[in-house]
């Protein structure tokens, strides 16, 4: 991350010279990606000189939605240039604006104000910490440095961006330590420390630059392409070092000052948030290469549900009741998990589940992904680990901060602005996509057919599903979102744990147990043998009574009590 950090700063750095450079008054035309919205903030923005007032394009698209019908095709849309005609000075003006907030939900909130293709917000965070008052504020993603005394030693120094995502106690922690600090007189003032905070060096160590070295190819030996989405293009990797297979992702445009920068950040703050779970993709390292992003995931040899459907379509086959079930579970306890740390992931869909098929139980050689704590396990494909991976799109679940993903999975709330029920709005988008996997049509990314479903009708099916579990569905898409199940209610709903097998980490905990059973059982019978040994050598000795067993007296396991459960943990 310093070194993303370093990328980021000395990018911005450019930017900034050349935005301010006397040949730069011509128009800078830019592609905006649709799903990052960054655009449609400033058409919201509170910032009152923003000076562009054309119509984003993702408020082109909701306009759209509303206006029934109409069909334009989500790429098309998504892929709108933008032209901006004022000068570097209006540019700055806008920068110069930002308002100083607190940090968090208002503080994405300005790094996305400030990260239109007009204003970058590493040049942001470069060029301009000054409020139109002149008072100074802090660059968003810079955390508090500790002061030194040697003012030479502020270049050496590297900036840390600020997790947005990280828990309170963390961010409390660094409150506390800007205190300490400004009690112990190293910072005359708030200002000052902010200041500070701003100052950070452009130019630190940098791999790449200094040394000429790419770590992706010393690291890494690249095997084959394995997808490519709005973000970039992944590949699956070798590592050199531990011979483990990786998906790297690499984003697709260059980074600095553009919206891929900050879906790339959220996904790697997402995911460093996140640590582990069975049910989310790995995530390992990430750094900036060649002003590209770079991120190392765990890789899912099953590929994507996306790519498992279409392959299902060229056979002629569906995914069954049962294993939809499967799916379904196992991806409301990997949301479980994510809302569960007050984030919501916002563009779940069948090419961001990802799936693990596993050697047979006591075979894997993983020793990941396999056991789960989760007393709420209960799906049956113990060979199939079904994970939820690209989190570009997360975002904190109290947040008004809202990266809408992709359209045909897009609850009517969020479209309205609504975001009370966010973590409602990932259970939408699952139970529209477990209905693509079961066979339905592809779903419409706007009009009629749209608005259809945000009514609660369930797209069809092409085979018998249960009525509990169709229910169900209906249930996940209904157009009130507090009458949505939650993951968590999922994960123990009765249709989803009825008639189903069990978990490898079931099975895994069924075994221990019954390995218990049987130890204990030996020591029973090895106790017994023993007595039984005692017993004739006594009666050897002329001591006829004494062994024989008394009425009522148990001679194996007396001392154990028989009410002992091993069912625990079922
Ligand atoms: N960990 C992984 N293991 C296997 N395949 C992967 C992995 N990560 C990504 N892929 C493949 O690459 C494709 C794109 O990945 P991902 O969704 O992370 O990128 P994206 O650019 O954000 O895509 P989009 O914007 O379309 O959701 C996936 O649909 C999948 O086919
Ligand atoms: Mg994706």
């Amino acid at each position: 991350m310093m070194q993303l950090s370093n990328q980021l700063a000395k990018i911005g750095n450019r930017r900034q010279q050349e935005l301010t450079s006397p040949g730069l008054n011509k128009r800078i035309i830019q592609q905006l990606n649709f799903s990052s919205g960054g655009e449609e903030e400033s058409a919201e923005s509170s910032f009152d000189d923003w000076s562009f007032t054309e119509t984003s394009p993702k408020e082109e698209w909701k306009m759209n939605a509303c206006q029934l019908p109409t069909t334009s095709d989500r790429d098309e849309e998504r892929d709108v240039f933008f032209e901006n005609t004022s000068p570097p000075s209006v540019q700055n003006s806008c920068l110069i604006n930002c308002p100083s907030t607190p940090l968090h939900d208002t503080t994405w909130k300005k790094l996305r104000l400030c990260d239109t293709p007009n204003t970058p917000k590493s040049l942001f965070s470069k060029a301009n910490h000054y409020s139109s008052t002149g008072k100074i504020f802090p660059g968003p993603r810079f955390l508090r440095r500790t002061p030194v005394s040697d003012p030479t030693h502020k270049a050496r120094i590297p900036s840390v961006n600020v997790n947005p995502f990280t828990p309170e106690p963390f961010k409390k922690n660094k409150e506390s330590q800007k205190r300490k600090h400004m009690e112990n007189d190293e910072c005359v003032s708030s200002e000052q420390c902010e200041t500070e905070d701003v100052l950070l060096p452009s130019k630190k160590f940098d791999l790449h630059e200094n040394n000429m070295v790419s770590r992706y190819k010393t690291e890494f030996l690249e095997l084959e392409q394995i997808g490519m989405g709005e973000f970039g293009a992944v590949y699956k990797c070798v590592k050199r070092l531990d011979g483990c297979l990786y998906a790297i992702k690499h984003s697709k445009k260059p980074l600095a000052g553009s919206l891929d920068e900050q879906q790339a950040l959220r996904e790697v703050y997402a995911h460093a948030v996140l640590g582990h779970n069975p049910h989310v993709v790995r995530y390992y390292s990430a750094w900036a290469e060649d002003d590209h992003m770079i991120i190392q995931n765990e890789y899912c040899n099953g590929g994507s549900l996306q790519q498992a459907i279409v392959k299902n379509a060229e056979e002629r086959r569906v995914f069954q009741e049962l294993e939809l079930k499967d799916f379904l579970l196992q991806i409301s306890m990997g949301l479980k998990y994510i809302h569960s740390l007050g984030l919501v992931h916002m563009d779940i869909k069948p090419s961001n589940i990802f799936m693990c098929h596993y050697p047979p139980l006591g075979k894997s050689s993983t020793g990941d992904g396999l056991e789960s704590d989760d007393e709420d396990d209960g799906a049956f494909c113990a060979n199939v680990v079904v994970k939820i991976g690209d989190l570009g799109h997360v975002t904190s679940s109290s947040s008004n901060d809202v990266e809408d993903g992709d359209c045909r999975f897009l609850a009517n709330e969020v479209l309205q602005q609504d975001y009370t029920y966010l973590p409602k709005a990932d259970i939408f988008a699952l139970g529209l996509t477990i209905v693509l996997a079961g066979g339905a049509k592809s779903l419409p990314k706007n009009g009629e057919e749209w608005h259809h479903l945000r009514k609660g009708n369930l797209p069809s099916i092409p085979q018998d599903i249960s009525l509990d579990f169709l229910n169900l569905l209906k249930m996940m898409i209904h157009p009130d979102p507090a009458l949505r199940p939650s993951a968590s209610g999922l994960c123990k709903h009765p249709v989803l744990k009825k008639g189903v097998g069990k978990t490898a980490a079931q099975l895994l905990k069924e075994l221990n147990v019954e390995k218990f059973r049987t130890a204990m059982l030996e020591k029973e019978l090895k106790e017994a043998k023993l007595a039984a040994l005692k017993c004739t050598k006594e009666s050897q000795r002329s001591l006829p009574d004494v062994c024989q067993p008394r009425t009522g007296r148990r001679l194996v396991g007396g001392k154990v009590a028989r009410s002992m459960s091993f069912n625990v943990g079922y």
